[in-house]
């Protein structure tokens, strides 16, 4: 397996992580980034100071800007933002060989299709198999060699076993799965819930209510999942629960440390725009809310996150909504 070539696109926090965790694994590795200036340092200096200030990525692995170079490779693993991972993989078309298995590390769904993202490799790469890595695990304990477990998700589940196989070491311990639904689901909709809970932090409400919410909104999170299709019991691992425990507790998520920035009354605008660190939950509550809609699935918390986020709704509002609905039995 020490041929093994794996290409990794996105020279943010997390390919540059997958790209150390490939590289750990013995792979020959090229990552692949959109701005020169990373390509030019990760080669140079073997730093990436803006998206993993402090760490030096030991063993280095091959930077380049040249798409063509890193797609002649036997795994691919697409890591940029959910919304822009059509417009990558659309790029990369006219460069992948045919059977050559794509990764994507986003978690989010599309907006304006409601697509995940195995279901945008279908559309855009047909006959390269789709599968997703999701978990706790945030770039920067990846990228120091901390140990996490993650979940590959694979509608085959050899080629699941074969990419966790690929990526394993020491620090890095990947569980294959088949619920690809399930999996991306868990790993986008957790976002969402984190941006609450920081929310309540935010505000001040107490550990009491960031406990009650956290607990709510992973059922809603498993609502929304099993109406789509997915197994009840993948909510319960590693990108259900597992990223929901890091997400929605741990300063170091950008998703709940804009839900403290907005709890704590500051502006949504200067907390999303042009800037500030990328918290996909902002761009999956309206889409999973429009899924859930059409899916008759009730979401209030992501309903709530939504509003607040478009600036229909203030923190306080939204609480007294939430504390306020009818009554209903609990696991409905
Ligand atoms: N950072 C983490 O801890 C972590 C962990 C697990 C999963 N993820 C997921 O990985 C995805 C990427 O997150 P990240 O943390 O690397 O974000 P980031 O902001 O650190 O980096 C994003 C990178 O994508 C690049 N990019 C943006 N738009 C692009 C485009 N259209 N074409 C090519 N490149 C583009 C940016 O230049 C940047 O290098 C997200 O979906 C996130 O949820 C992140
Ligand atoms: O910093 P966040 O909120 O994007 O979270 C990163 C990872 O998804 C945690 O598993």
């Amino acid at each position: 397996m020490s041929g093994i070539r794996v290409g990794v696109f996105g020279g943010g926090a997390w390919g540059t992580a997958l790209a150390l965790v490939a590289a750990r694994a013995g792979r020959t590795v090229t990552l692949w980034a959109r701005d020169p200036d990373v390509v030019a340092e990760l080669g140079s200096a073997g730093t990436n100071a803006k998206f993993l200030p402090g760490i030096r990525l030991d063993p280095r692995f091959g930077a380049t800007g040249d798409l063509a170079a890193a797609a002649a490779a036997d795994i691919l693993i697409a890591a940029v933002p959910a919304q822009a991972t059509r417009g990558l993989l659309r790029d990369l078309a006219a460069h992948v060989r045919p059977g050559v298995p794509v990764l994507v590390a986003a978690k989010g769904i599309e907006r304006g299709t409601d697509a995940l993202m195995t279901e945008i490799v279908a559309a855009e790469l047909p006959g390269r198999p789709a599968a997703v890595l999701s978990g706790p695990s945030f770039a920067d304990d990846v990228a120091r060699g901390l140990p996490t477990a993650l979940t590959v998700a694979a509608a085959d589940g050899d080629l699941a076993e074969r990419l966790s196989a690929a990526l394993v070491s020491p620090s890095f311990r990947p569980y294959a799965a088949t619920d690809v639904v399930g999996v991306q689901v868990g790993g986008a909709l957790k976002n969402v819930i984190a941006i609450a809970s920081g929310i309540v932090v935010g505000r001040g409400l107490g550990a009491s209510a960031q406990a009650a919410l956290t607990a709510r909104g992973f059922a809603e999170l498993g609502r929304l999942a099993r109406a789509l299709g997915a197994e009840p019991e993948t909510l319960m691992g590693l990108s259900g629960l597992g990223d929901l425990v890091l997400s929605a507790t741990s300063r170091q998520s950008r998703n709940f440390s804009l839900g403290i920035g907005i709890g704590e009354g500051r502006p949504v605008a200067a907390l999303t725009g042009t800037g500030a660190k990328l918290a996909e939950g902002a761009f999956t509550a309206s889409v999973a809310l429009d899924l859930a809609q059409r899916h008759g699935v009730d979401l209030p918390i992501t309903g709530a996150v939504a509003a607040v986020l478009a600036g229909r709704l203030s923190v306080d509002a939204a609480v007294e909504g939430l504390m306020t609905r009818p009554l209903r039995r609990e696991g409905t």
